[in-house]
């Protein structure tokens, strides 16, 4: 088995450790040669670092090489894999979008709404470089970008892009999604085999089965119905904002039973109720940055001080594992099925050839190969549609400096839908974001 050689782009992420652990655990599956950490921030990313040396050193001593860098030559040259994790401009902007959003009464959220489209314009000048820099040093390299809004980015990349095969857009959600069906099951989530559709952060899942082929989708419709539905991953479990949003699956299968949906469908069919739990004066981002981000800091400190993990609180998680597990099967040509983020081209026959749409497909060391969908009911349609729409002019709006075309998106997202305030939030948001955006005329 051949051992790959990985760079980490934007290492100093919270979710770096929990990435390492997953290295860790799926060593056999995905076997390390070398492994290295870029950012552009030097002292963020040096503390993950010097906490990771720790803990590769205790249980990853078979790895031939470490280091980490802010020099791009020296990261990019002659990986196999580059996993894509930024947040340009940080989690203070992430807090001014929801902020900007949720005062004027409408969703706060990192990538549902106006905090999307915020986020969005900021991703994707660092995304466009970040891709020519790794492919001018590695121009054979898998480029696994999970870097947020998932959607907007992948469509971007899709239009400056078009021949580059192997660049692919993933999300977690599901997979954490199916981690909690499997726990419902008495299975583990590499049992379960799903159909689903959908754009990223908006799909539904329509059949669960095993890997014997058995239906399990009534079973669990019927226990998220009665029993209820949490977050089982151990980064999430204990988390009230995740449980509540869990919870929040329950009340969308009574009213619209059809289908499993996605947990972020709760910011599109639910946007009122999802505004009044918030608090404007502290919104997510917030509890990040004195939850995670804090724990994280404080993990990297003591693994450092200690020079030891024993004691110290350190997993695996499913978002380190699906990645790995989704770059194991393109090095290795497993042919595993996994939920990605792929150009349609028929594969949901009633919409456009050129949407970025999340389906399942076998992973090949040729790339994603997805199973066809067909159509789809007239409700996912439309709601699809709608969003594709808002995404398609978010990137219109950042190539072509449109203010009106960005106007136009945050008019037709659910979410915002009065023009008025869709037009007071971007003036807000330009504002906020000067640094970060193209000037819009
Ligand atoms: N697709 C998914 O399902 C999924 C799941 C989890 C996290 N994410 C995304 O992963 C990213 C990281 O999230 P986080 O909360 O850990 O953020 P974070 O701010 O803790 O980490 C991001 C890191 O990226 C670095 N960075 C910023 N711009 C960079 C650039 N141009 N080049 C290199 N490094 C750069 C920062 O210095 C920072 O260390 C976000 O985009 C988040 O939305 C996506
Ligand atoms: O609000 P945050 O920053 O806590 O989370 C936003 C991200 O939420 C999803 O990722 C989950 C993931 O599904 C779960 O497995 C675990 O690893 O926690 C993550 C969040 O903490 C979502 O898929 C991402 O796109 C969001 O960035
Ligand atoms: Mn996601």
């Amino acid at each position: 088995m051949k051992k790959q050689r990985l760079v980490i782009v934007g290492a100093g992420s919270t979710y770096t450790l929990g990435m390492i652990m997953s290295l860790v655990k799926e060593k056999e599956n995905f076997p390390l040669k070398s492994l290295i950490f870029y950012d552009i921030d030097a002292e963020r990313q040096e503390r993950v670092a010097k906490a990771t040396e720790v803990i590769l050193k205790e249980k990853y001593p078979e790895l031939e090489e470490f280091k980490y860098t802010t020099d791009k030559e020296e990261a990019f040259k002659d990986v196999d894999f580059a996993f894509i994790q930024i947040r340009t401009g940080g989690l203070k902007m992430r807090e001014k979008d929801e902020k900007i959003s949720l005062k004027n009464g409408v969703v706060g959220q990192e990538t549902c709404g106006p905090g999307g489209m915020a986020y969005g314009m900021r991703s994707i000048p660092d995304m466009i470089e970040l891709i020519k820099d790794i492919r001018k040093h590695s121009p054979n390299a898998w480029i696994l970008n999970y870097t947020n809004p998932a959607a907007i980015v992948a469509e971007a990349l899709r239009r400056v892009f078009p021949n580059d095969k192997k660049i692919l857009n993933i999300c977690d959600m599901p997979a954490a999604i199916m981690v909690s069906y499997a726990k419902i099951l008495g299975k583990e989530i590499w049992d379960l085999v799903p159909e689903y559709f959908g754009l990223n952060h908006f799909g539904w899942f329509t059949k669960i089965y095993d890997k014997e082929g058995n239906d399990l989708t009534d079973e669990l419709k019927d226990h998220i119905l009665n029993k209820g539905f949490l977050p089982e991953d151990a980064e999430i479990a204990n988390d009230q904002s995740w449980i509540k949003t869990f919870k929040q699956v329950e009340v969308m299968l009574r009213d619209f039973p059809e289908y499993l949906p996605n947990t972020y469908m709760q910011y599109y069919l639910y946007p009122q109720k999802m505004v009044e739990k918030e608090d404007p004066n502290y919104t997510r981002a917030n509890q990040v940055m004195d939850g995670r981000e804090k724990r994280v800091k404080e993990l990297c400190k003591t693994l450092i001080e200690n020079q030891t993990t024993e004691g110290a609180h350190l997993e695996p998680d499913i978002h380190g594992r699906y990645m790995i597990r989704v770059a194991a099967s393109l090095a290795y040509n497993n042919g595993d099925i996994f939920i990605v983020i792929v150009e349609n081209n028929g594969i949901i026959s009633n919409l456009p050839d050129d949407a970025m749409v999340e389906v399942p497909a076998m992973i090949t060391n040729h790339g994603p190969k997805p199973f066809a969908v067909g159509k789809i009911p007239t409700f996912y349609k439309g709601l699809i549609e709608g969003q594709l729409a808002y995404e398609k002019l978010v990137v219109d709006a950042f190539f072509e400096n449109d203010y009106d075309k960005a106007l136009k998106a945050l008019t037709l997202n659910r979410t915002v839908v009065n023009a008025p305030v869709a037009r007071k939030i971007l003036d807000e948001l330009i504002e906020a974001n000067k640094e970060y955006w193209p000037e819009l005329n």
